[in-house]
């Protein structure tokens, strides 16, 4: 008889990076998965994981109402890792002090290590890692150990190796935390006693397959950005449906300098599959029009492209599925029950409440990083496994405020140097994602002699893997420098340029 499944369960909190968590687990090799904070010790027990990990969360445990596990849960003796929130959670479990911190900590922060408990046996004293919290450990619970410190949290880690219950305020689970997954993996193999039997290269056939079973000989609409998530998409439903599959790409008015073109030339290129360009620029900025608040401006997108589809789709025909590419990231910043809404992303939190379409989003447990490895395994072309991301509400989220034709025009030829730039430069390849915003102000400059009064383009460039952190890229000064004169000197209405140097957190990536 087989073995029962080993798994390690991560209990929601909450918490942005949840999902994330479980796909560090699963990528050191063992199966994990999320489940509610409300699981109950006994359904616990049954489902016998190696390890229960407690996720990171908005909440501040001493608030009322806020989330708890089951009290029974650390009673059963499975190994526990308490993550920011989780950690909290466990400090007043234990009869340890919470409080609100003098000095919130977001982004990279220092810990020192000051232990040699398991997970940090024999790493270097000081680690680099990612904070977001506001509430800290102010002392330990009796039993704990303080494994770590940094100038603002007395308690960055704590543990007790007797009872197995090990926890961190910062998030091991995001790639900046330098010393992170191998903390994750001591946990797993060290701790918990892993095996690690879990793979996923079975990810595609399973994907198929289930893709067949779902559809049917139904058709497929799949919506194509040109992006890597769509276009991993389309391949694995046209794999497992072939013919009964139409890629449908909206030119909603949105897009960057020359990217309609290229989309519709590289997907020719490349596929063997249908593509129906749309042209709806004017439906689109009309319904814009006069709208400021930006994620009225993701609703309004989110609704205007099912409108499309449903529209276009008719015309060719019963289609009773829609195909897109949602990832993970996109569904937890929409918001969840318990993940508070960070934005609307335009395909998940920007959908109609009566859609006509069911969804078939395969990669929607995946982050980037991970699409990309399916994309290469599928031999996707590296030009689109590796193109940068494009939000599908385009330049609309990265002018400021309202969007006009005008404003319009100015990111899009300010983009186009910048990308052109940075080409030149030959960063392309190492900056993540880069592009311009407008914010909605002018500003006082002098130009030939004259006064101005115009726009300031922000330039907005980042380092990242899967799009959940990110980190301001340290782009040179003579190429910020080439950037910020030719936009000065090419683009009509702007008299100043900035660089963003936020890292996210505490900013995102899009400005809106
Ligand atoms: N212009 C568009 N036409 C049709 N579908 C679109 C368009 N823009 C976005 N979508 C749909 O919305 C989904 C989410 O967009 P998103 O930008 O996250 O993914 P992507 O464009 O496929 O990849 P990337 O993130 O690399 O740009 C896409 O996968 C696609 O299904
Ligand atoms: O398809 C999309 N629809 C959206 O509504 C959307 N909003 C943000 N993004 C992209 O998601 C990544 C994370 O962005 P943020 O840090 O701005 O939340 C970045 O890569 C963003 O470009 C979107 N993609
Ligand atoms: N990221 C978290 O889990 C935050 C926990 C808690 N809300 C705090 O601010 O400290
Ligand atoms: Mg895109």
């Amino acid at each position: 008889m087989d073995k029962p499944m080993e798994r390690v369960v991560v209990m929601d909190f909450g918490g942005q990076y949840n999902q994330l968590i479980a796909r560090r687990i699963r990528d050191l090799g063992v199966f994990s998965e999320l489940i509610p904070h409300s699981t109950g010790a006994e359904e616990l027990r049954e489902m016998a994981p190696k390890g229960i990990v407690f996720s990171g969360g908005p909440n501040s445990v001493y608030a009322n109402g806020s989330p708890k596990c089951d009290p029974a849960i650390f009673e059963l003796g499975i190994p526990i890792f308490g993550i920011c929130y989780g950690m909290q959670m466990i400090s007043a479990h234990y009869g340890g002090v919470v409080d609100r911190a003098h000095k919130r900590e977001y982004g990279k922060a220092e810990v020192e290590l000051v232990s040699d408990s398991p997970l940090y046996n024999g790493m270097s004293r000081n680690q680099l890692v990612w904070m977001s919290h506001s509430d800290v450990v102010i002392s330990p619970p009796e039993g704990f150990q303080v494994d770590g410190k940094t100038h603002s949290a007395p308690v960055a880690a704590m543990s007790d190796p007797v009872r197995k219950v090990y926890a961190v305020q910062f998030h091991p689970e995001v790639r900046h935390t330098e010393g992170g997954n191998e903390m994750i993996r001591r946990f797993l193999y060290d701790v918990c006693g892993c095996e690690g039997n879990w793979s996923m290269e079975t990810f595609i056939d399973d994907t198929v397959a289930e893709l067949k079973r779902q559809i049917g000989d139904k058709r497929v609409l799949c919506a194509l950005s040109g992006g890597v998530d769509s276009s991993v998409v389309a391949a694995l439903i046209h794999r497992a449906i072939g013919d009964q599959l139409t890629c449908m790409f909206v030119d909603h008015g949105l897009l960057r300098k020359g990217e309609a073109d290229s989309v519709v030339r590289t997907f020719g290129d490349h596929f063997q599959m249908n593509l129906v360009k749309v042209d709806a620029q004017e439906r689109f900025l009309s319904k814009l029009s006069g709208v400021s608040d930006p994620e009225q401006k993701r609703k309004i997108i989110g609704n205007e492209f099912i409108r499309v589809f449903e529209e276009e789709a008719e015309k060719l025909g019963k289609h009773h599925f829609l195909g897109q590419g949602t990832l993970y990231t996109d569904i937890v910043e929409s918001g969840t029950d318990t993940a508070q809404t960070i934005k609307s992303h335009h395909n998940v939190g920007g959908l109609p409440e009566d859609m006509e379409m069911d969804l078939v989003e395969p990669v929607n447990t995946l982050f980037k990083d991970e699409v990309r490895k399916v994309g290469e395994e599928l031999g996707l072309p590296k030009e689109i496994v590796w193109r940068q991301p494009f939000p599908g509400p385009g330049l609309g989220i990265r002018v400021i405020g309202e969007v006009t034709e005008e404003k319009l025009t100015i990111v899009r030829e300010s983009d186009a140097i910048l990308r052109d730039e940075i080409a030149k430069a030959g960063l392309d390849s190492e900056i993540w994602q880069y592009f311009t915003a407008l914010p909605d102000f002018k500003s006082v400059g002098v130009m030939g002699d004259s006064r101005t009064y115009a726009y300031t383009v922000g330039i907005r460039a980042v380092t990242s893997i899967d799009g959940m952190t990110a980190d301001w890229s340290r782009i040179p000064y003579d190429v910020l420098e080439a950037i910020s004169n030719r936009i000065i000197n090419e683009v009509d209405g702007v008299n100043r340029v900035v660089y963003d140097i936020t890292s996210k957190p505490p900013a995102t990536i899009e400005w809106e």
